[in-house]
């Protein structure tokens, strides 16, 4: 090697050097993240096993994001609440610096930045997700104004209990002064469910998939839209090149992949449930990919002329802590005739949710 390259070259590695130690300094002295509270209710259940060592190991904010977590369930189930908690402790999660564990709602919900609403009785085989309203709704009902008069301010909730657009709505009716926008429910597992279908069609991998769309309802009415997603950057229609599944099996598939894990599992889906909730959570709160969307419950502001109010699943966009509703996307005749199918079913779950809860009065 030349004399003068290698002065060069140690005077190069000497500036790394220097840099290097700087930058670490440098970083040693940022503030580290503020912890952010996530309540998980009806955390005793089989979705909470699944969900908290996720959202413990940062899969829902973040792998700098430390977390405390307050975990919520009824007085029946705190045994197996405390279980949890325990196993959490034990699995050592850098990111996790406490674990509290609540029957109290009001209790539970102090000071959270993130609620998931997981707390309420899950459907059984031959059941309809609505079949579950009654009891459900009312759990929504009671648990809205705790989150209301105790949750931070920003507060963002996602409910995952069944009927979950419907829950959402009432639990949105009940607490007013939680912005209307920090209110979704969860249709992020259909989403999944419909890259995972087409991923499976093609051959292609998931992350190539991009952006299907679940319209309305998180239930058997739901319509899974291909038709302005992409894989590998073709079109999904030409890439899959079978209109008829694409029309018929592909979009009962989806609609009833719920039911089909009930029947295999005898237990409703979990572990993909919980995947979901932080997948939704997490683009809300940190962002979508540049140039793809996610499908979300939120409350709907006429956009698409879907009733305002209701909380529908829209193809959304998220960006610093907000999502906003894809606008433009043409919508051909027989989409619009399954929009409309699954927002009339919505209306018809609101009446009978704000029937159930004037017979309890
Ligand atoms: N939106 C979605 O994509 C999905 C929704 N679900 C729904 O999520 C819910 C939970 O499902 P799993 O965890 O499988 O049910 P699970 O029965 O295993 O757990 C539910 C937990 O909620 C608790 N609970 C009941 N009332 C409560 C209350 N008032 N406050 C706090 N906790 C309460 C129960 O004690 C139980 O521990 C069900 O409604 C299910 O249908 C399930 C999968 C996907
Ligand atoms: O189908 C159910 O009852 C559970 C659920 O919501 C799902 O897996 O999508």
């Amino acid at each position: 090697m030349p004399k003068a390259s290698g002065v060069v070259q140690i005077a190069a590695g000497v500036a790394l050097g220097a840099g290097l130690a700087f930058a670490s300094k440098y970083i040693s002295k940022l503030k580290p993240r503020k912890p952010l509270r996530v309540l998980i209710t009806g955390a005793a259940g089989q979705i909470g096993y699944a969900l908290a060592p996720q959202v413990a190991t940062g899969n829902m904010l973040g792998s700098d994001q430390p977390i405390i977590l307050h975990l919520l369930d009824v007085e029946p189930a705190k045994n197996s609440l405390e279980g949890l908690r325990m196993e959490l402790v034990d699995g050592a999660y850098p990111l996790l610096e406490a674990v509290h564990t609540f029957t109290d709602v009001a209790a539970a919900c102090k000071g959270v930045d993130v609620a998931v609403m997981v707390g309420g009785y899950p459907r059984k085989a031959g059941e309809e997700r609505k079949d579950v309203m009654a009891k459900n709704v009312s759990i929504y009902q009671q648990q809205a104004s705790a989150l209301e008069a105790n949750a931070s301010k920003n507060v963002k909730v996602v409910v995952v209990a069944n009927p979950a657009n419907t829950n959402a709505l009432i639990l949105a009716e009940n607490a007013p002064s939680i912005p209307r926008e920090n209110i979704s429910c969860l249709t992020r597992l259909d989403h999944n469910r419909a890259l995972g279908q087409i991923s499976e069609r093609t051959g292609k991998h998931v992350d190539e998939v991009k952006n299907v769309i679940i319209w309305g309802n998180h239930s058997s009415t739901q319509y899974p839209d291909v038709n302005h997603g992409t894989v590998a950057g073709k079109p999904i229609r030409q890439a899959v090149n079978d209109d008829a599944w694409l029309n018929g099996d592909f979009i009962t598939t989806v609609q009833q992949r719920g039911a089909a894990i009930i029947k295999a599992r005898g237990l409703s889906s979990a572990l993909s449930a919980a995947n979901a909730v932080c997948n939704h959570v997490r683009d809300w709160v940190r962002g979508t990919p540049s140039g793809a969307w996610t499908s979300m419950g939120v409350v709907s502001d006429g956009s698409y002329g879907v009733k305002e109010g209701l909380v529908y699943s829209f193809p959304v966009r998220c960006c610093c802590g907000k999502w906003t509703v894809v606008q433009g996307l043409a919508i051909d005749a027989a989409s619009r005739e399954r929009l409309t199918a699954t927002e009339a079913e919505l209306v018809e779950e609101r009446d009978l949710a704000l029937q159930c809860l004037a017979e309890r009065k």
